[in-house]
């Protein structure tokens, strides 16, 4: 070995296609990076770990699993963080208690998840669960504002070779229905602390005042926003939808974020099952509530727990009959007859409405024919860039994914800011009355009247964060150039405040004229405007945005959101390098389990890596660790211009085998490059060997392909048989190991 860095660089384990892809690459990537003494060290973050991690008491002592997301969490904000974050299972309520059973059958002792707390010790039950839930890991780690967009390379090999893309007429009846009052985007009031302060969050109606939430301690210059979604405007709006997509002729089609919203947005899921099954709630709500069953949970959980009544059988056959009557729902899997409201976490609409949008405004119906959809998005903040969306490729046409430009997102993500922060202070109101916010002086900060059932909802963004999101931006013009626009609404209450703050720090850096402010639908189109010129712009925004166009424009761009670069520099130093902008596609484990080939393409893995060696580099002085990343990254080229990224079909090439080359192609490079004689010195036997057996070890790969394949699990699979899985060839493992 030659001389070290002794830097320890954090590769999360997390669930689904990423984890298996980690049991192949993650050997690669140490064989790598101890050339130079960086310590690839492991942290469990899947859903699995971290239940087991907040019940250490239940277990017996060989079984208690350390907290490495608290661990985590806590790194993130020193300047030695460098972490290389996986997608993760962000666990809706079904998610959740499969794994919890997935897990007490292996024998570790945790408790059921109560689903309706009854005493003391179940409520405790339910609080760890609920730290588990929905979004728990990302918020934890993002101590640091977004930086996506798509690397040169994967732009280049997206115009060159471009991903299919459905057509649009005029004529196509998509829409986006949202609502026009009564919802979070209409009921939001906002204001910005001058001081340090302690707020608490106060519910008065009948029978007196319940504080719902107190000591929240905020520093002066925090944006505070709170707003409610009305239960009875929501439920009018969705019998509407539902009326009007008949009218229509069209799909039925809900999106939400049920994942990262965990405490709204299962509740307005829970609402649109009840509008779309509404004379069966009528006929049988006493009973169906009696038997337990809470359709937040989704249609799929409910028609389980409905065939355990009694009079089940006649229950589900007035359901069956309201799915033949009513509109067709949008299909998750026609074959199997999963709707878009069985399961909350199987349509999220960062990731659906970008694929409605690319299918030239189509979704899959129940006769597994692809149709019209009416999208349906309750809350009417952010549904008018997919409104916009539509119209503007009605007008025009499909995106050429030839000829287009790109859109890159700067996003205000950095101390849980905004929406995607919220859920401790989320509230399904129980009585009617008035909510308010009240700092600790006894002022009344922000009052909604509510009814019960409404969902109120707090949200704060930091000052230092907006600073930093303004100073990332400026950055990032400066080095490309590009058109840089504000996404924000002056109309909005929050964006007004925000637009106060960010105003000054825009004119004393000499930035005003060098950016534009638009309202989402304007920026949206504004946006596209520009990348059908071939031009490129930057789309400055806040969290929930972020999160929407970091999949919408690659989706349509350059086909997938898991090639994308996503950097977090981290506030206190350090750096976070997410891979790719998508999830962790539960999809692609079933292909693997039934057919034995993963389509997961791991080059957002690729590039975090590059990113995070260079990060090395940089911040240590070290310069080998630039010389790794710089050649990682000329391996990602080869690999994009060789086509040796994974296929979608068994028989052609998949995960593994793009590893494969990837280690190829990054020793050649190595070999190759002249920063560093000695680790061109280091690398040309392991580049000459994997080239000599490259015949070999591609057929060792391919071997078993098409039979099923066992990991021992699902959430919790055996690391044995995951390996033997995804390392299936021994001529390549022992040069990984040597
Ligand atoms: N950063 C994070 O931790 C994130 C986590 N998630 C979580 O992931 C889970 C699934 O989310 P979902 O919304 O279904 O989104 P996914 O991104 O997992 O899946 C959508 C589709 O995108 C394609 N896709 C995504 N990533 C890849 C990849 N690396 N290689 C090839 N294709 C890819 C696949 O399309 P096809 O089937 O056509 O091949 C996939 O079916 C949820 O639990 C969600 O909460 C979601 C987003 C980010
Ligand atoms: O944390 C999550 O639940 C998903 C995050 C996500 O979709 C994103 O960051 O793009
Ligand atoms: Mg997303």
């Amino acid at each position: 070995m030659s001389d070290t860095t002794q830097q320890t660089v954090i590769y999360t384990v997390t669930d689904e296609a990423p984890q298996l892809a980690a049991a192949s690459l993650l050997p690669i990537i140490r064989r790598f990076a101890r050339e130079i003494g960086i310590d690839m060290a492991e942290r469990d973050i899947s859903l699995a770990g971290r239940i087991l991690a907040v019940f250490p008491e239940y277990l017996d002592a060989d079984k208690v699993q350390s907290d490495d997301l608290a661990r985590l969490g806590e790194l993130v904000t020193t300047a030695d963080a460098n972490v290389i974050k996986l997608p993760n299972i962000s666990a809706s309520v079904p998610q959740l208690v499969a794994a919890v059973r997935e897990l007490q059958d292996n024998g570790f002792a945790i408790p059921d998840y109560p689903e309706a707390p009854s005493s003391d010790e179940e409520r405790d039950i339910r609080s760890r669960y609920d730290s588990v839930k929905g979004s728990a890991v990302n918020p934890v780690l993002r101590e640091g504002n977004s930086d996506r967009r798509a690397p040169a390379a994967v732009k280049a090999y997206a115009q060159a070779n471009p991903h299919s893309m459905g057509k649009w007429t005029a004529d196509s009846k998509t829409r986006v229905s949202t609502m026009s009052g009564g919802d979070f985007r209409s009921n939001e009031r906002s204001v910005t602390l001058e001081a340090d302060d302690t707020l608490s969050i106060i519910h008065e109606g009948a029978g007196g005042a319940t504080t719902l939430k107190d000591g929240l301690a905020l520093p002066a210059g925090t944006i505070v926003d709170a707003t409610f979604m009305s239960r009875n405007a929501l439920l009018s709006f969705l019998s509407d939808a539902i009326e009007t997509t008949a009218q229509d002729g069209t799909l039925f089609s809900l999106h939400m974020k049920a994942t990262m919203m965990k405490v709204s947005d299962p509740i307005i899921f829970g609402h649109a099952v009840r509008a779309y099954l509404a004379p069966v709630f009528e006929a049988h709500g006493q009973a169906l509530s009696e038997a337990g069953v809470n359709p937040n949970a989704g249609l799929g959980t409910m028609l389980d727990q409905i065939a355990e009544m009694p009079n089940g059988d006649a229950i589900r056959s007035e359901i069956d009959g309201l799915l033949a009557e009513r509109p067709p729902l949008y299909m998750v899997n026609s074959d199997k007859g999963i709707t878009n409201l069985h399961v909350p976490s199987d349509v999220i609409i960062d990731a659906s409405m970008p694929a409605v949008l690319r299918a030239g405004g189509k979704g899959w119906g129940p006769d597994g024919n692809e149709a019209d959809t009416n999208c349906v998005i309750p809350d009417s903040s952010y549904a008018p860039v997919y409104a916009e969306a539509v119209n503007f490729f009605k007008e025009n046409g499909a995106l050429d994914p030839t000829t287009a430009g790109t859109v890159q997102n700067i996003g205000l993500m950095a101390k849980k800011a905004e929406e995607y922060g919220s859920h401790p202070t989320t509230f399904e109101i129980p009585a009617a009355g008035t909510v308010k916010v009240v700092d600790a002086a006894g002022t009344v900060l922000i009052s909604h009247d509510v009814e019960a059932g409404d969902i109120w909802r707090m949200a704060t963004t930091r000052r230092e964060a907006v600073v930093n999101w303004v100073e990332l931006t400026l950055a990032r013009q400066a080095l490309t150039g590009y058109k840089t626009v504000f996404w924000l609404d002056k109309t909005r209450a929050h964006d007004a405040e925000l637009l106060k703050m960010i105003t000054p720090q825009l004119e004393a850096a000499g930035a005003l004229e060098k950016v534009s402010i638009m309202a989402p639908a304007e920026a949206t189109r504004d946006a596209f405007k520009t990348i059908f010129a071939g031009e490129n712009t930057i789309a400055v925004t806040g969290n929930v945005l972020r999160d929407y166009l970091t999949d919408l424009y690659p989706i349509l761009e350059v086909g997938t959101s898991a090639k994308m670069l996503s950097v977090v520099k981290l506030m206190n130093g350090g750096g976070l390098f997410e891979t790719g902008a998508g999830g962790s596609a539960p999809k692609h484990v079933q292909q693997l389990v039934e057919q034995n080939h993963l389509r997961w393409d791991s080059l957002g893995e690729f590039c975090a890596l590059a990113e995070s060696l260079r990060f090395v580099g940089e911040t240590q002085g070290e310069a080998k660790a630039l010389v790794l990343g710089n050649t990682a990254d000329a391996a990602i080229t080869k690999l994009l211009a060789e086509g040796k990224s994974p296929g979608r079909k068994v028989g052609q090439d998949d995960n593994r085998d793009s590893h494969f080359h990837f280690a190829l192609y990054w020793a050649e490079a190595l070999a190759a490059q002249t920063d560093s004689a000695e680790l061109a010195e280091a690398f040309a036997p392991l580049a000459s060997d994997l080239a000599s057996k490259a015949d070999t070890i591609r057929a060792e790969l391919k071997a078993g392909r098409g039979e099923a394949v066992d990991l021992g699990g699902y959430y919790f699979t055996d690391f044995g048989k995951v390996a033997a899985v995804m390392r299936p060839s021994a001529t390549l493992n022992a040069l990984i190991d040597a």
